[in-house]
């Protein structure tokens, strides 16, 4: 498991184009056969990607969390951005086809994760974070959430948010992670841009061609910097950070909060005269 220590905003302002990919950017999530770990000491969140092939992967504990079991005292949301597969949850089978979202609560002990096909492998991207009480494994569809139509046309930026973990949804202790799908021709997410100095989050972003780049903003809103990504590459937003992106073609990404509270609209607006 790699380890990100947090960092502060007077210290992100003088890091180069190298220090700020090692600090937020997480790459090649998803090697086949087998498991990639990265916690975060923002909100001491993990972000994981495991990608099975013929044989079954299990996500164990770990020694950087000294724990025996990977939900002793944590909780996991889990997304599949790639082809169906399984997740076993002590003994229980869940059918996860591409987009469906797994929660799962502190205390589940065995957690077995399975591709139906080695030609077409399964992608679990999943979010964990430190947690106080079991809640209730849960599953749910993309295709069975309506979510909100934002943005226009004419913005570059039609999308839709669809929430899967958060206050009216799947309840956890402090997880809120879902999934906002571009609409063909709009390139721009989360503008207006905003910060949540309560949660961090982590964007992965899945579905943008290979030959495309996505510019991801973070940075104070007044010291702006870019991250340029790859398919299926994830970025850690400190809670100080606005977290905002535009892409050379459409594409879909997860979002993933953890920390003070799981209130999707706790956020504080910046305007357009504040960035620089
Ligand atoms: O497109 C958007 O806008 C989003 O999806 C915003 C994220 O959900 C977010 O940053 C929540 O805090
Ligand atoms: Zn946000």
């Amino acid at each position: 498991m790699e380890i990100r220590y947090s960092t502060h905003p007077e210290h992100a302002k003088t890091f180069t184009t190298e220090q700020i990919r090692e600090h937020y950017l997480i790459e090649a999530l998803f090697e086949a056969g087998e498991i990639k770990l990265v916690y975060s000491m923002e909100d001491r969140a993990i972000v994981g990607g495991i990608s099975p092939l013929e044989d079954v992967i299990a996500l164990k504990g770990y020694d950087e969390i000294k724990a025996d079991y990977f939900l002793e005292r944590r909780e996991v949301g889990i997304f599949n951005v790639g082809g169906s597969g399984k997740i076993k949850v002590d003994g229980d089978t869940y059918e996860m086809k591409t987009k469906d979202c797994l929660y799962v609560g502190m205390g589940k002990k065995e957690l077995l994760f399975e591709s139906d096909s080695a030609a077409n492998p399964a992608k679990f991207y999943l979010f964990s974070a430190p947690a106080h009480k079991e809640y209730p494994t849960q599953q749910v569809a993309f295709n069975n959430i309506e979510g909100d139509r934002m943005g226009s046309n004419v913005n570059a930026n039609d999308r839709v948010i669809k929430r899967m973990i958060h206050e009216e949804g799947i309840q956890s202790c402090q997880i809120a992670m879902g999934m906002t799908k571009l609409h063909a021709g709009s390139v721009w997410n989360s503008m207006p841009t905003h910060t949540h100095n309560r949660r961090m989050e982590v964007y992965l972003y899945f579905d943008l061609d290979e030959q495309d780049r996505m510019f991801h903003m973070m940075g104070e809103p007044d010291q702006t910097r870019h991250i340029v990504m790859k398919n299926e590459e994830a970025v850690i937003s400190p809670p100080w950070s606005i977290h905002c992106g535009v892409a050379t073609g459409s594409y879909t990404f997860i979002w993933a909060m953890a920390g003070e509270n799981k209130t999707y609209r706790d956020m504080d607006a910046v305007s357009m005269n504040e960035l620089r």
